[in-house]
Order: C-alpha cells, then sequence, then structure tokens
C-alpha cells in the first residue's frame, strides 16, 4: 500500500432527501495521518458528509473510497471492520450500562471468539483472548483518564464525561480512520482542551487519521493540518486553517450565518 496515497477519497458525492440536496458534488481528500476538519454554517452538510462515509447515508451520487477501495455500497458494519471508526453529534451510548461495558461493546467485533468459540470459552483459547482484550480497554480508559468512573453507570455521568466515554467506545475499535461529530459540544473551556489534547494525543501517539466536524474555529484552527468548508451542501473553500478562514467566499458564508442570527432568534430547545 501506498504510504502517501490517502486514506479517504471522496468523489463527487451527492445526497438528496427528497427536494432536499444536503450535498452535492463534494470531492476531497484525507491523508493518512492528518487531522481533517469540515466546517460550515448549520445545515451545510457537514453530519450528512460523515454519514455517507460511515454508512449510515447512502449517497445518490459519487463514490467513496477508503484506503483505495471503493467501500460506497459497504454496509455500515463492514466499514467498521475495515477501521473506520465514529462517534456522534448526540451521545449514542448505552446509557444503563457501565462505562466500562460500553467500551467493551466497541471492541466487540474484533473479538474473534463467536457464539461457538464462546462455548468452549474456558478451554483455553478465547480466555486468553479476553485477557489481552481487557488489557487493551484499561489501556484506553488510562489514556482518556476515565478510570475512576469506569464502573459508573454512563448515563448518570456529567456531559463532558459522557463525550470522553463515548471517544472511547470509538478508540476501542482501533480505527485507522476515526471520524468525530462535534466532539466539543456543549463543553467548557477547560473540557475542550483535555478533549483536544486527546485528538492531538490519537493522531500523534495512536496514528489514527481524524476526520473531525466542529463548529469550535479556536479548536479548529489549533489542531487541523487542513480545513474543507461546506456550504449549501457544495464545498467553497479547502486547505490549511489559515488561509481558508482568510477566504473570502468563506467568510461571506459565515456572515450570512450571523446576520441570519440576528433576525431569526434560535428556537428554545425543549
Ligand atoms: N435524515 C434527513 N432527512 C431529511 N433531510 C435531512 C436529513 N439529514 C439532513 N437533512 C438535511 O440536509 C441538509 C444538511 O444537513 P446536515 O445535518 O448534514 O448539516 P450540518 O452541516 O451537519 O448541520 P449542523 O451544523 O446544524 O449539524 C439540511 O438541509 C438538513 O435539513
Amino acid at each position: 500500500m501506498d504510504p502517501a496515497a490517502p486514506i479517504l477519497e471522496a468523489e463527487r458525492v451527492s445526497l438528496r432527501f427528497g427536494g432536499v440536496r444536503a450535498l452535492t458534488d463534494v470531492s476531497f481528500a484525507v491523508r493518512r495521518g492528518e487531522v481533517f476538519s469540515i466546517i460550515g454554517p448549520n445545515g451545510a452538510g457537514k453530519t450528512s458528509m460523515v454519514n455517507c462515509i460511515s454508512g449510515r447515508y447512502r449517497p445518490t451520487g459519487g463514490r467513496i473510497r477508503f484506503e483505495g477501495r471503493d467501500i460506497t455500497r459497504v454496509p455500515t458494519r463492514r466499514r467498521a471492520a475495515l477501521g473506520i471508526g465514529r462517534t456522534f453529534q448526540n451521545l449514542a451510548l448505552f446509557g444503563h450500562m457501565t462505562v466500562l461495558d460500553n467500551i467493551m461493546v466497541g471492541r466487540h467485533h474484533l473479538l474473534r471468539s463467536g457464539f461457538l468459540r464462546g462455548m468452549v470459552y474456558w478451554l483455553g483459547g478465547a480466555q486468553q483472548e479476553e485477557i489481552a482484550h481487557r488489557r487493551e480497554v484499561e489501556e484506553i480508559i488510562d489514556f482518556l483518564e476515565i478510570q475512576h468512573v469506569r464502573k459508573a453507570i454512563a448515563g448518570q455521568l456529567p456531559y463532558g464525561l459522557r463525550k470522553r466515554v463515548e471517544l472511547a467506545r470509538a478508540v476501542a475499535l482501533r480505527p485507522k480512520l476515526i471520524l468525530l461529530d462535534e466532539p466539543m459540544a456543549g463543553m467548557n473551556l477547560e473540557e475542550k482542551e483535555d478533549m483536544a489534547r486527546y485528538i492531538l494525543d490519537l493522531n500523534e501517539e495512536w496514528g489514527m487519521t481524524v476526520l473531525m466536524i466542529e463548529h469550535d474555529m479556536g479548536v479548529v484552527m489549533d489542531i487541523s493540518h487542513r480545513v474543507m468548508v461546506l456550504d449549501f451542501g457544495r464545498k467553497i473553500a479547502e486547505g490549511p486553517p489559515e488561509a481558508v478562514l482568510a477566504d473570502e467566499h468563506v467568510k461571506r458564508a459565515y456572515l450570512g450565518e450571523a446576520d441570519e442570527a440576528v433576525s431569526e432568534p434560535e428556537e428554545a430547545v425543549a
């Protein structure tokens, strides 16, 4: 495999929901080892793009390639097994389960032991596997500094910690590419700084390529190697963060959003 080849390529990806064009002919490539962010005003198509990559949505046009292989029609589960992990904009933890169990679920597909192997569990092999599996889960728990809540019920934790547990679950899959949908949303400054550090460590020390959607521009500027900007489902800019923010087209897209915010107050969230 050519190490310089992009890990992920989107080629003219389009997605429609009835009359709504969520994405129109979006092409980009993520290089192996980079932190690549997708930004853009609300409704620009960012989550739709990530959902097309994770397999949750099937594009109505275009192709997606992962490590050179066309995955456009590959089901979500297979994509996870190929090495694509994700977190969600709205937390998707099993609220009634412990932190530890949530992370174990993340590793489930990596366990070679199926049902039959489970029946002969005590004969040896699978037990060794389970021990190795647990060791790795503990490593992730240490890395994300959630030892103190490992036995806690996930749904009862404060929001910032739940976001960290969700990241742990995605990391447990040992993905080559991790998709993070607004990892900083709803966090205070200190929690954001911690999360930014975890993402950088995942990238630099654990070797994961990161594709992130994030609204916090400070974070995007700080930790992204490259940024792509979507507006009304189309790509309007791509490049290093400073160059993208200086782009007139991008400034207009964000100013338009600010104008709307002045004239249309945000709906109250229930
Ligand atoms: N499941 C769906 N059914 C119908 N329309 C959808 C669906 N998902 C997204 N859309 C529409 O597609 C467009 C892009 O939405 P998307 O959620 O991808 O934007 P976004 O950039 O992630 O927005 P935000 O920053 O607000 O999360 C919007 O017009 C949205 O209403």
